[in-house]
């Protein structure tokens, strides 16, 4: 049975899912050496922000597989390591949104009513209506650096209290924006004049201090800023130092460059500043879709399924990814195939995409068969996560075409792939309960399901060769399940495809190529 490190604490609903495929060992807060030490016997990984998962254990963990991160930033795990490594990375990109957008709301009004110091003082026995007065949000500016899913939800809300709304974010074209009631407008524009600024946005090298002396002094003296994204966007001394000589009205923070804060000259600030201890993901709800997100993909993979939210193999929707999995199954099955009919080294492949499959995201369908193709050599050690690696580094080309045209199916795939002394070809399709079936092989129609045990002949198309092989096998004592010959034209070339119970004899298929007629004999493992 697998085995499932936990690292951080996670819902009981996710170690549930876990718990029915894999054995599932809760350690929170382990060292970094204590978990190099145990992280070799686990195939996966689960984590919350608390864990860091470094080159070092990555690359200790010689059986892993996937690490889950049970939230949306993934700026805790070495992705390039585990990416180089073959270890999908997956976590939970919608989960937390609202958690995370209530929460930036939340402090945006907390720092206007002064909410948490007001609250304090009532518990201390007092009673101090003029210290706490505040300021509204309505008709005020609000700033959004990152209009993505959780600034995206920000907008809504603050639309819905009055606000007015420019962001920044220049992945995002003005069309979106407007939609969501926001102007785009530079950063420059956006930290002059906003009321608040609002940050949702991922910590990358271009994002690392965005927000810094000089663009705190650019803000007005009434300002507030949030950070409920990732530590290290806003240069925290240089904050402090902002609103304690008045440049700025305040600040809250979820987030910062360094977890748990500790000492801080954050901490030293009276009510102009709160501080939360990284909640934005931390409601009942968003920790059970989090952990049920999560928990499901680590289970899929283990089980040799695709999972749909990996951020080191190319990104697709949930609903897209559903839709294509038996495509994926299908374009894996034929490069397995075709790659077994080759025989050794793959020089290229070429992949159509053929009827309505023409029109769907290919580069999922490309990966799922170079993994195919290179099942035979790496076995366990290619996913979809390295296959386009892996094939690049053996000089594999890949031609990519389209063909939108119905043939004989209503989408197809066609799969062409050159050694060096062979080239073969395979197309298959899937019937509408999703089964796949080949339907042909180097141009010869045939319709046969994929077989643990198979054997493709080609052949001259005469009497007798048919009950001959057929004859041969029986000999062996190898039980045929099933068996079609295709042609293009009568007593021309012709391939015969078996299907059969067990694994060819040693020996067999020396036998099969003297049958005067047959050309090419292959065995075939799916
Ligand atoms: N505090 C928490 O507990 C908590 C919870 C959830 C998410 N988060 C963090 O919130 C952030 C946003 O999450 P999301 O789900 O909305 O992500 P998202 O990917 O949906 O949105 C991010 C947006 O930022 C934009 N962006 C990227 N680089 C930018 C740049 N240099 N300048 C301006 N915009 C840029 C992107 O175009 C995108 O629209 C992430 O950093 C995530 O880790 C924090
Ligand atoms: O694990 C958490 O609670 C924080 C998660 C949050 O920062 C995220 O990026 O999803």
């Amino acid at each position: 049975m697998p085995k499932v490190l936990v690292c951080d604490p996670i819902d009981q609903a996710g170690i549930d899912i876990l718990s029915q495929v894999a054995q599932v060992d809760v350690k929170t807060g382990l060292p970094v050496e204590e978990l190099v030490k145990v992280v070799p016997e686990y195939d996966a990984l689960m984590i919350r922000s608390g864990t860091r998962v470094t080159q070092e254990i990555i690359e200790a963990g010689v059986q892993l597989k996937i690490i889950g991160r049970a939230g949306v930033g993934v700026d805790n795990v070495d992705v390039p390591t585990a990416t180089r490594r073959g270890v999908i990375v997956v976590n939970s990109p919608e989960g937390n949104t609202i958690a995370a957008a209530e929460h930036a709301i939340a402090l945006m009004l907390s720092l206007s009513r002064h909410i948490p110091d007001a609250n304090q003082s009532v518990k201390n026995g007092q009673w101090e209506r003029k210290k706490f007065v505040g300021t509204e949000v309505y008709k005020k500016t609000l700033g959004i650096v990152g209009l993505g899913k959780i600034g995206s939800h920000v907008a809504g809300a603050a639309k819905a209290m009055g606000m007015k709304l420019i962001a920044f974010d220049p992945f995002i074209s003005a069309e979106r924006a407007d939609q969501l009631g926001c102007r785009l407008v530079d950063m420059d524009i956006l930290m002059q004049e906003s009321d608040y600024i609002t940050l949702h946005i991922p910590k990358t090298p271009e994002t690392a201090n965005l927000i810094n002396a000089q663009s705190l002094a650019k803000m007005k003296p009434t300002a507030r800023i949030i950070n409920c994204a990732r530590g290290g966007i806003i240069d925290e001394a240089a904050l402090a130092e902002a609103v304690k000589n008045g440049q700025i009205a305040g600040a809250a923070l979820d987030v910062y460059a360094n977890e748990p804060l500790g000492e801080s000259p954050l901490t030293e600030l009276g009510k102009e500043v709160i501080l939360t201890p990284h909640l934005g993901a931390s409601t009942t709800e968003a920790q059970v879709n989090v952990a049920v997100d999560v928990a499901e993909q680590i289970r899929d993979v283990l089980l040799g399924l695709p999972a749909r939210s990996a951020v080191n193999i190319p990104g697709l929707h949930p609903d897209a990814l559903e839709q294509l999995r038996p495509y994926l199954q299908l374009a894996e099955t034929l490069g397995n195939l075709v790659s077994q009919l080759v025989g050794g080294r793959v020089e290229s492949l070429n992949i159509r995409l053929q009827g309505e499959l023409a029109n769907n995201q290919s580069q999922p369908i490309v990966i799922a068969a170079l993994k195919g193709l290179l099942s035979r050599a790496l076995r366990e050690r290619v996913n979809y996560v390295n296959a386009s690696i892996e094939a690049q580094e053996r000089g594999i080309r890949v031609i990519e075409t389209r063909d939108a045209s119905i043939r004989d199916y209503k989408g197809s795939l066609l799969l062409q792939v050159k050694g060096p002394s062979e080239e073969h070809e395979v197309t298959g399709t899937l019937l509408g309960d999703g089964e796949i079936r080949i339907t042909t092989v180097d141009g010869f129609p045939i319709n046969v399901p994929p077989n643990q045990h198979m054997l493709f002949t080609r052949h001259r198309d005469m009497p007798g060769i048919i009950g001959k092989i057929g004859s041969l096998l029986g000999s062996f004592n190898v039980n045929i399940a099933s068996m079609q010959v295709g042609r293009q034209i009568v007593r021309g070339d012709a391939v015969m495809v078996l299907t059969i119970d067990d694994p060819l004899p040693e020996g067999i298929l020396e036998e099969i190529l003297k049958v005067p007629g047959i050309r090419d004999a292959n065995t075939v493992m799916l």
